[in-house]
C-alpha cells in the first residue's frame, strides 16, 4: 500500500544511473504509481527526462551519494550502472536502506574481479581462464600465462570501453594503454581472459521475485568492439544447452540474492556453456523484450523489486533489436529518418534523448517482431538503417 507520487506517502524509488535502460525502468515504475528520482553524472540524462526529480552528482563519491540518499530517503535504491560507490551502498543497507537487488550484488558486479572470482572460485561455474594485472609488467606475465589470443579489459568498465583482443605478445602494450584510457574509475587493474571461440552468445534474463526464479527465453546477440549491435529472442539452443544455461544462471543469481532481473551473459561453444558476466539489472540486449514479451525486462524488474508476484512471463512473438550509434562527438545534432523507419511493418523505435553524441555512443534502438526470428532481425536492421544522425555542429 502506498500513496500518490509527491503526496508525502508515496513509494519512492531512486535510480543511480539514468541512461536508456533506466528511462524504461522509471516509465514502468510510474505505471505502478511510484515516485521516481533519477541520478547521474550529467544533466538531462534519458531517465531524468521522465522522472519526478533528478540530481547530478559524481556517483563514485561516497559522500555525495550518501548526502543525496539521506536527503531523499528513498524506499528503493536501484543501481542502473556499475560505477557507483558501492561500499557506501553496503553501509547504507546496514543502516536500513533497501538496495536492489542487494548492496553486495552491486559491489561484486561493480568490478570484473569480484564477480569472476565468485562465479569461478566460489561456485565452480565454467569460465574462460583468467588472470589479473596491475602494471604493464604484470600484464606481460599474465598474457604469457593465459596465452594469445586473449581479451584484456579494465576491471571496471562497461559496453566494451577499454577492451581489446591481444593477438600476439607484441599487442600487450597497446592493450594496456587502451585499457588505461577506457576504464571508468581511477583503477589500473585489468583482467586477462582466454579468448573463447564461441558459436554464439546469449543473455539469459533471470527474474527473482516472490513467485520464485523464472527464466525468459534466451536472447542471442552480436557484439562489436565489446558493445552490442543487435539482439534477438528466442535464440535457437539445444535442450542440453538450455539446461546448462539455466543451471549457471540459477547458481549465480542465487548467490547474488535479492529480487529483480539479472542479465546472465553466456558463451555457447560446441560442447560447453561458459559464464561470462552478469548484470544485476536490466540488460541492454534485453531491450528486445519491449517488442517480444507481455512484460518487458523493465516491467519485470519493477514488479520484482516492489515485491509483487510474477506468475508468468509470456513470449508473445519472436523479435529483434538493432542499435543506432553515433560516429562523432557533438552537442548539436538531430535524429532523422523516423518517417522511413516507422514505415517498416511491425517495428518501433526508441530514441533515448541523450543530449550529446560521442563516438560509438548508443543513441536509439530499433525493435521489430515477426513470426520468424530471422525476418525480425532483417526488419530491425532495416529500421535502424533508416535512422540517421545529422550533426549540425
Ligand atoms: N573471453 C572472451 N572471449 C571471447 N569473446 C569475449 C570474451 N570476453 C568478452 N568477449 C566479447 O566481448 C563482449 C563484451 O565483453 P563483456 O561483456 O565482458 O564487456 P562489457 O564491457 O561488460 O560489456 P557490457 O557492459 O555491454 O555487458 C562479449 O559479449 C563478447 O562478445
Ligand atoms: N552495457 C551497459 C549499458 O548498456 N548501460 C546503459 O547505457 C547507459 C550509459 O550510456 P552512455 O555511456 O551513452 O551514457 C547506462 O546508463 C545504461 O542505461
Ligand atoms: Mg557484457
Amino acid at each position: 500500500m502506498y500513496g500518490a507520487p509527491l503526496s508525502g506517502q508515496a513509494k519512492k524509488m531512486m535510480l543511480l544511473g539514468s541512461g536508456e535502460l533506466g528511462k524504461e525502468v522509471i516509465i514502468e515504475a510510474q505505471r505502478l504509481g511510484v515516485e521516481t528520482i533519477a541520478v547521474d553524472r550529467y544533466a538531462s540524462a534519458p531517465a531524468m527526462q521522465v522522472a519526478h526529480r533528478s540530481y547530478v552528482i559524481h556517483m563514485l563519491d561516497g559522500e555525495e551519494l550518501r548526502r543525496i540518499i539521506e536527503q531523499e530517503r528513498p524506499d528503493l535504491i536501484v543501481p542502473e550502472i556499475e560505477a557507483i560507490a558501492t561500499q557506501t551502498l553496503v553501509e547504507l543497507e546496514r543502516e536500513g536502506y533497501r538496495v536492489v537487488p542487494t548492496a553486495n550484488a552491486a559491489r561484486l558486479t561493480m568490478d570484473r574481479e569480484g564477480i569472476r572470482r565468485l562465479a569461478s572460485e566460489t561456485l565452480g561455474l565454467p569460465t574462460a581462464k583468467y588472470a589479473f594485472a596491475d602494471s604493464l609488467e604484470e600484464l606481460k606475465a599474465a598474457v604469457a600465462e593465459i596465452g594469445t589470443p586473449c581479451v584484456i579489459k579494465p576491471i571496471m568498465s562497461s559496453s566494451g570501453k577499454g577492451q581489446s583482443v591481444c593477438r600476439t605478445p607484441d599487442d600487450v602494450e597497446h592493450s594496456w594503454n587502451y585499457a588505461m584510457e577506457g576504464g571508468r574509475a581511477k583503477m589500473t587493474r585489468v583482467i586477462v581472459e582466454e579468448f573463447i571461440r564461441f558459436d554464439s552468445e546469449i543473455t539469459l534474463l533471470t527474474v527473482r521475485s516472490v513467485s520464485g526464479t523464472t527464466y525468459c527465453a534466451p536472447i542471442g546477440h552480436i557484439q562489436k568492439d565489446g558493445d552490442y549491435i543487435e539482439s534477438w529472442q528466442p535464440h535457437d539452443m539445444s535442450e542440453a544447452q538450455i539446461r546448462e544455461a539455466e543451471h549457471i544462471a540459477g547458481a549465480i543469481t542465487e548467490a547474488l540474492g535479492g529480487t529483480g532481473i539479472y542479465g546472465v551473459e553466456l558463451f555457447l561453444a560446441p560442447d560447453k556453456v561458459y559464464f561470462s558476466e552478469v548484470s544485476p539489472r536490466p540488460h541492454d540486449t534485453g531491450m528486445v523484450t519491449m517488442a517480444t514479451q507481455d512484460l518487458s525486462e523493465f516491467a519485470l524488474h519493477v514488479r520484482a523489486i516492489l515485491g509483487f508476484p510474477i506468475p508468468s512471463i509470456r513470449l508473445l512473438t519472436p523479435g529483434a533489436s538493432y542499435t543506432l550509434k553515433a560516429d562523432r562527438e557533438s552537442a548539436k545534432f538531430r535524429i532523422g529518418g523516423l518517417e522511413e523507419a516507422l514505415a517498416v511493418p511491425n517495428s518501433q523505435v526508441r530514441v533515448f534523448g541523450k543530449p550529446e553524441t560521442k563516438v560509438g555512443r548508443r543513441m536509439a534502438v530499433a525493435l521489430s517482431s515477426s513470426d520468424d526470428v530471422e525476418q525480425a532481425r532483417k526488419q530491425a536492421k532495416e529500421v535502424a538503417s533508416c535512422l540517421r544522425i545529422e550533426y549540425t555542429e
